[in-house]
């Protein structure tokens, strides 16, 4: 029998019971025993699940009630002192979701951890906090509880840990320097006796194997982190169980020698995104080693080419028989967990695709294909003939997106003139004070905008009675922005369920799920469009919406897109062109749709790009062929708006050093940054690059619920002004404030009209010349 296992599957349930619960105990709706008794019941249900599609090893600490990484800190102790832990006692439940949202239903509120990218994907994990002191201890019995759980259904139970190296690597403290600052290594000291005990108490409970996750190593290692592996993984191999060492999301590459060289009983490596891998381990993998291959893509939703796979591993299977098991690339917490959930979807497009629970299925049929085809044939051939109807579908081919294609060369990315011209111009079209004031887009997205996108679904109001509401909200946003003295307006985005599923819904060659969701943090979640065929823009998306803002005021209101890359990266991406060709069709259709706003007589364009960095390959000798062809899109869906029309681009979570000079050719001639949890450091890198362009460094984080103080944000933009010149500066929040309740948005937004006021008395003599 082949083993087969995954790497984690989704926790949030196939109707988010675990968004609901979480919100509903954090809004003191639901008790701490009910909350438990639903995490219970989920983790039950998506064993049995795996267990009946025929997974033999069932990953047991996939599940989270906030973040992996944030269990695995508070396993370890690793809390930060202002949570009030004491040292002896468990790590409760509550200073797990302080540490993640500042606030629980018990203990003191407290500033959150950092929240931020995990790797290359829409999920964030919460940041460890490092610091040179700390000590480590077992500090929570969740994990032993949740292996006794699944053996108590009789599952054979996997625990699935963050590996040290990797856990260190995340994490951030005063004391160190990056994330792969070598002095943290010291801290390994204190750790690895910690994953000892854990590893012990693991086999007192009778566990065989344990996942034990190192995703950094398909990163640029430096050399002192590669040493160390083999050093750590020495001192864990001396414990009673069997490790299988987890990568994922890309190749080993120059790692791959030291991952062959520890200790460890299995590897699992992640054959889709790097197949060329295969043969350099089958060459060097030691006699007793299990393989673990990652074949089915779990980043995506397509379904599996069988045939490819099978004579991907085909020698591996000769050479290693049972030693060679089957799971997905990673874990399938970033696809959705159910198609059977799809009710709206044609037959055809969805026999394309395979979310978490199919992907089960598939990967109980490749290990049929390759030990016993006979006895799937019909099986296979299905499968086959699926994978051939796609390729051959009329549907993903648009003879005038193809036209439009073959001209690319020929359309002009560059505006007419350089931005020293074009401000002058739009300045005296515009006539904005100095320091101006905006928001990044979203106004509050209520519990009624909601209900009403929801009424509509079920059919209790009709079209027209949620444009009426839409524009009611609209006409709100503004009429609050001019009482408080906003000078760029926004409409507010109420008509938007979200800002990339938005567009996928209005876009053809995209498909749009019901249920699709994928967790991105914490209760939140998304559903991520699906991009099947060649792009295209039936109609305008939003200039509608736009206009009838801009009827209402006199002030500008700034039209709002998301930009070309951020539309990909959060979508699930077809996978039968490169990912700069579909870039580029997205870039031609908001290009129609930016001029389709100027017609209109909007003279502000916002094209958000926040996810232009996360879309950074993981090793380095990739960035410059992925930012010429992002910047490139970005370009080519902004560059042909006249002089007068004033382009906006927004990106957070994002640390922008090492891509500044991309940022700069993007030629935006406003730019909306998150800069205020860092205290204006993140400014540093539009300093020291000399920026050009207008720029706005957020000056409130607009995921505290805390109000900023006035004096707090001219004190940031005192900063900013200091190394930048202030006639170049605008004033606004760190993002959307779709998450943020009125009664928060209210006093904040007003505070930071007051902070424009004083800077603009403050620097009357410098700032007055846009
Ligand atoms: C900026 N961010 C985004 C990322 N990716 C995106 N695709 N979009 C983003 O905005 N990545 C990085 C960050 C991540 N940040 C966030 C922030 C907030 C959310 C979020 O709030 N998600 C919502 C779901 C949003 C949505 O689709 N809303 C629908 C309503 C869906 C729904 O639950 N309907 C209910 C009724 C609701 C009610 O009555 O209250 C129903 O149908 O029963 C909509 O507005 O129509 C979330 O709740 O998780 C995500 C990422
Ligand atoms: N315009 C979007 C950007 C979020 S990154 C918003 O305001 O929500
Ligand atoms: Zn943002």
């Amino acid at each position: 029998m082949t083993t087969l296992h995954t790497l984690g599957f989704p926790r949030i349930g196939a109707h988010r019971e675990l968004k609901l619960a979480q919100e509903a105990y954090w809004a003191g709706t639901l008790q701490r025993s009910e909350l438990e008794h639903v995490g219970r019941e989920l983790r039950a249900r998506h064993w049995a699940a795996q267990a009946d599609a025929g997974i033999t090893l069932l990953p047991v600490g996939d599940f989270a009630w906030y973040d992996q990484i944030l269990e695995w800190s508070c396993l370890l102790g690793a809390v930060p002192p202002r949570f009030d832990q004491d040292h002896t006692a468990p790590v409760d439940i509550d200073t797990l979701f302080r540490m993640a949202r500042g606030r629980a239903p018990s203990g003191k509120p407290a500033a959150a951890c950092e929240m931020t990218k995990w790797f290359d994907t829409n999920y964030h994990y919460i940041v460890p906090e490092l610091h040179p002191a700390q000590d480590y201890r077992i500090a929570s019995e969740s994990l032993f509880q949740q292996v006794a759980e699944a053996q108590a259904l009789g599952h054979a139970a996997k625990p699935v840990i963050p590996g040290p190296l990797t856990w260190l690597w995340l994490g951030k403290g005063d004391a160190y320097d990056g994330p792969g600052d070598a002095t943290k290594l010291a801290l390994l000291e204190r750790l690895v006796p910690v994953y000892r005990q854990v590893l012990a108490r693991l086999a007192e409970q009778g566990v065989q194997w344990v996942q034990i996750d190192e995703p950094i190593l398909v990163l640029d290692l430096p050399d002192a982190w590669q040493r160390t592996f083999l050093r750590v993984y020495d001192q864990l191999a001396a414990s009673p169980v069997k490790l299988l060492l987890a990568t994922y999301f890309g190749g080993l590459g120059d790692n791959l020698f030291t991952a062959l060289e520890l200790p460890v009983t299995g590897l699992h490596l992640d054959l889709h995104r790097a197949p060329e891998q295969l043969p350099a381990v089958l060459a060097r993998l030691k006699p007793e080693q299990v393989l673990s291959a990652g074949v089915i893509d779990g980043r995506n939703i397509w379904r599996t080419d069988l045939d490819q796979a099978e004579a991907l591993l085909a020698q591996a299977q000769a050479q290693l028989g049972t030693r060679l098991w089957l799971a997905p690339s990673c874990s399938l917490l970033h696809v959705p967990v159910d198609l059977a959930q799809e009710h709206g979807l044609d037959n055809e497009l969805k026999s394309w695709l395979s979310f978490a629970h199919q992907k089960l299925g598939e990967l109980r049929l490749l290990s049929q294909a390759l030990r016993e085809p006979e006895a799937v044939v019909s099986e296979l051939a299905a499968q086959r003939a699926v994978i051939a109807a796609r390729t051959a579908s009329t549907r993903i081919h648009n003879p005038a997106v193809q036209a439009q294609m073959a001209a690319l060369a020929a359309v002009s990315r560059a505006r007419q003139a350089p931005f020293a011209e074009r401000i002058r111009a739009q300045q005296a079209a515009l006539q904005l004070p100095a320091f101006p004031t905006t928001t990044i887009g979203s106004f509050p997205q209520t519990r009624g905008i909601r209900g009403l996108r929801r009424d509509l679904k079920r059919g209790s109001i009709t079209q027209a009675e949620y444009d009426a509401a839409i524009r009611a909200e609209i006409e709100q946003c503004i009429r609050y922005q001019e009482e408080i003295g906003i000078d760029v307006l926004v409409h507010g985005e109420a008509e938007r369920n979200d800002m990339v599923e938005y567009f996928g819904e209005l876009l053809e060659g995209f498909a749009f799920t019901a249920n699709g969701w994928v967790q991105s943090y914490g209760s939140r979640c998304v559903k991520p469009p699906i991009i099947f065929g060649d792009v295209s823009r039936p109609e305008p998306m939003t200039v509608a919406w736009s206009a009838y803002a801009q009827s209402l005021t006199d002030k500008p209101v700034k039209g709002m897109l998301t930009g070309p890359v951020t539309i990909l990266q959060w979508s699930f991406v077809r996978d039968d062109q490169p990912r700069q060709r579909t870039c580029e069709q997205l870039a031609l259709a908001l290009r129609q749709e930016v001029l389709d706003l100027e017609n209109a007589g909007i003279q502000v364009i916002q094209i958000d790009e926040p996810a232009l960095r996360e879309g950074l390959p993981l090793r380095r000798v990739d960035w410059p062929a992925y930012l010429d062809w992002a910047v490139d899109c970005f370009r080519l869906s902004t560059g042909a708006v006249k002089n007068t029309t004033q382009t906006h681009t927004h990106m957070c979570y994002a640390e922008f050093n090492d891509i500044i000079e991309a940022i700069a050719s993007m030629d935006a001639d406003v730019i909306t940054i998150e800069t205020s949890r860092s205290n204006m450091e993140l400014l540093r890198a539009f300093e020291d690059f000399h920026y050009p362009n207008d720029l706005g460094p957020g000056v409130y984080d607009i995921h505290s619920p805390n109000i900023p103080d006035v004096a707090w944000m001219v004190t940031l933009m005192e900063k900013a002004a200091a190394n930048l010149p202030p006639q170049r500066l605008w004033v606004n929040p760190d993002c959307g404030l779709k998450t943020r309740g009125w009664e928060e948005t209210r006093p904040a937004l007003e505070n930071m009209v007051q902070a424009a006021q004083q800077l603009r008395q403050r620097y009357s003599k410098d700032a007055v010349h846009k």
